[in-house]
């Protein structure tokens, strides 16, 4: 039986953060589904630069990725009732509160644990691990 895997997130300008959270997500099953968020659902911080379409390519290109598709505009739970994961991998720092989550695939009768992804370890270089930590460089020596 296939274990699939589902990852999410903005995924707005990619950086290492993103790939060792998909690879971590992708070692915790056999397939790696990755909802990109869409617009709407980023209310927590600034809107992100690119397109949704954009982002879910640019993610689907990534080697750990198995396929990325766009996130519901309504009901986050929407693709998960579809997609029937085994997994969902939260990032380190996501405000998602797993037992939230938990409550409520158990409401929909879906059987999905919920594990956390830890965070990147900073490497030799200045390594820029945030999108937002990347536009406020780019604002810093070019605005
Ligand atoms: C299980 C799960 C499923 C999600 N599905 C969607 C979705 O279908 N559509 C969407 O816009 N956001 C979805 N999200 C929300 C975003 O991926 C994300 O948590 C947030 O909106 C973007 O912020 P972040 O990238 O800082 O985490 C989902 C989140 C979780 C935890
Ligand atoms: N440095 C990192 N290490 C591990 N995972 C990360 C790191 N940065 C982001 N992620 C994970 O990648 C997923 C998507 O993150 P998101 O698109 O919000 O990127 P971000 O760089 O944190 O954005 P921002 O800086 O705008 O908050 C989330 O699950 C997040 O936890």
């Amino acid at each position: 039986m296939t274990r699939t895997v589902i990852a999410q997130g903005t995924f707005d300008i990619l950086h290492p953060g993103h790939v060792h959270y998909l690879e971590e997500a992708a070692a915790m099953g056999d397939e790696l589904i990755v909802i990109v968020a869409r617009k709407a659902n980023v209310d927590h911080k600034e809107a992100p630069i690119c397109p949704a379409t954009q982002r879910r390519d640019v993610v689907g290109a990534l080697e750990a990725v198995d396929e990325a598709i766009l996130g519901h505009e309504e009901d986050i739970f929407v693709p998960i009732e579809e997609i029937d994961p085994d997994v969902i991998a939260l990032g380190h720092d996501q405000h998602h509160d797993a037992d939230a989550i938990e409550a409520e695939l158990d409401r929909r009768g879906i059987d999905c644990t919920v594990e956390r992804a830890s965070g990147r370890e900073p490497g030799d270089e200045d390594e820029l691990l945030s999108t937002r930590l990347i536009i406020d460089r780019i604002l810093e020596r070019r605005g």
